[in-house]
């Protein structure tokens, strides 16, 4: 039995895992939640990892509030990078090799191509520099380390732009959506599976595959797109009389919608990379944006 320690138990991400742990037998998944550990509490991050003896940890944890980090920003960095850093640090001691994500918010949005893992990193706010330290940290204390960048995350579970949609358009009779922002919408409970999957091999001794990697849904499109497909979405499963139906959404540049924080205008990343190395990506976005309605449907969506 494969022993994983997952940090974040309670996030989107940490709550797909639970879902997904169940398609994987021979994973014994240890969730750890703010509750349990205190990411602020550097000190407890070592001695969580040190107790447990993970052959594995996954760090599902993060700061993700964008543009409440541009004014909190100790915290953001305290756990985005120093209690990432720690995480690392124990790994190491242990000899366990490090799952860790990070975001399409570490680039500045200029590119003309899908972004690979080489392109220059410049983040625009808070968060993403947060995040990029992270990255950085964890490269500096462990070799034995995989970063997946993904972007714009949605499930049954917690705070994103699939649900947050969802109640507008039962709320508004029209929603205002920026257009000119593109990226793309990834499936934490995919990324989940990706990550479950590739778990036993990673802990192979001759596994060569260590490093940064991108890994998104290949269906890039703006926010505003991404609205319609889940207005048209959820009127498919649930039907004309959904009380959403009406709403009418409205495509807008980012200056008549205004964020304390600055977003990418493209962030767009090629999974490549992954691909090529593990053989397999994420489904498309229409497959999974019906299984996270589905899900919500079935009342998978505790706050
Ligand atoms: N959400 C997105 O759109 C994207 C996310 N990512 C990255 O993917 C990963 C997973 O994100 P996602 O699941 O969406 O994030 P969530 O915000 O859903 O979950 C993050 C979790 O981190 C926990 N956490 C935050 N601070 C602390 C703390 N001090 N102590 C203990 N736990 C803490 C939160 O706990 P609590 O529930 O108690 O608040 C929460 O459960 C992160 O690395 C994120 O940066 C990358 C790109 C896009
Ligand atoms: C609610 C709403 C948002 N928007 C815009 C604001 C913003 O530009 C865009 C997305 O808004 P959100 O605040 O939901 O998403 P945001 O917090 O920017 O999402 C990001 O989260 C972090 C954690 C990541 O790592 C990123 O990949 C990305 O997913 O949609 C509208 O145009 N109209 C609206 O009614």
């Amino acid at each position: 039995m494969i022993k994983a320690l997952v940090f974040g138990g309670n996030g989107q991400l940490g709550r797909s895992l639970m879902l997904c742990a169940r398609d994987f037998p021979d994973i014994e998944l240890t969730f750890l939640d703010r509750r349990k550990c205190d990411l602020s509490d550097l000190g407890a991050i070592g001695r969580a990892i040190l107790d447990c003896r993970p052959d594995i940890v996954i760090n599902a944890a993060a700061y993700t509030a964008v543009d409440q980090a541009e004014s909190d920003i100790e915290q953001a960095f305290l756990i985005n990078r120093d209690a990432v850093r720690a995480m690392a640090q124990a790994c190491e001691e242990l000899n366990a090799p490090l799952i860790h994500f990070s975001t399409d918010y570490i680039f500045d949005g200029t590119s003309q191509h899908p972004y690979r893992e080489n392109d220059p990193v410049a983040p625009l706010g808070v968060y993403g520099t947060s995040k990029l330290a992270g990255e950085d940290a964890v490269r500096a204390a462990t070799a034995r380390h995989l970063i997946f960048r993904t972007s714009w995350v949605y499930s049954p579970f917690g705070k994103n732009f699939v649900k947050t949609m969802l109640s507008l358009m039962v709320q508004r009779d029209v929603l205002t959506i920026v257009n000119d922002q593109t990226g793309c919408p990834t499936s934490s409970v995919d990324l989940a599976g990706a990550v479950l999957r590739l778990v036993p091999s990673v802990l192979e001794k001759t596994f060569a595959g260590f490093g940064t990697y991108h890994l998104v849904s290949g269906s890039p499109m703006t926010w505003f797109d991404f609205a319609i497909h889940i207005h048209r979405a959820a009127v498919e499963r649930f039907g004309a009389d959904w009380a959403g139906n009406e709403c009418e959404i409205r495509p807008v540049s980012s200056d008549a919608f205004p964020t304390v924080a600055k977003r990418p205008g493209y962030s767009v990343m090629s999974s490549q990379k992954f691909t090529d190395t593990f053989g397999f990506g994420l489904p498309d976005l229409a497959e999974s944006l019906g299984a996270c309605l589905d899900q919500l449907g079935e009342g998978e969506n505790n706050a």
